[in-house]
């Protein structure tokens, strides 16, 4: 926890620090992270191969960006909703549904743009 006394920097310093923690946490403990991070690097691995520009370069990081903060939010809600409603209940049911809704959507998103910018370049090799 932050204390109240630090200055601006020294704030700012240590929220990197518990963000880049929390971004650790993800990426050691999450398997839903794990497997977008697997996603991510076949994807940018099929972005070398077929040599895609730099718009086609940004707007993959971008739906790779959106999977992952979406997927953090998700683990987020979980970890609320199970810490402050260990047990049975419809309601923690319904948030977490819609919770985990979010990666849902950005994934579906990420498959319409790695669809409009490969499904062209494998076309052609037929
Ligand atoms: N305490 C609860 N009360 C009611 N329903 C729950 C509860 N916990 C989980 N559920 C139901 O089970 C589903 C899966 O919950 P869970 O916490 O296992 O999420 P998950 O998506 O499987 O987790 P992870 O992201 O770790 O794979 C929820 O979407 C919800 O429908």
């Amino acid at each position: 926890m932050k204390n109240t006394k630090d200055g601006f920097f020294i704030g700012r310093v240590k929220s990197v620090k518990f963000a880049l923690k929390g971004m650790w946490i993800l990426i050691t403990t999450e398997d839903s992270i794990k497997a977008q991070l697997f996603f991510a690097f076949i994807a940018t691995i099929l972005g070398f191969y077929f040599d895609i520009s730099g718009t086609e370069w940004a707007i993959q990081v971008l739906a790779i960006g959106l999977v992952l903060v979406a997927e953090a939010a998700n683990t987020a809600i979980e970890e609320v909703a199970d810490f402050i409603h260990p047990e049975y209940h419809e309601k923690i049911g319904l948030i977490k549904d819609i919770a985990a809704g979010a990666p849902s959507f950005a994934a579906f998103i990420s498959l319409i743009i790695v669809g409009i910018i490969y499904v062209p370049k494998i076309l052609v090799l037929f």
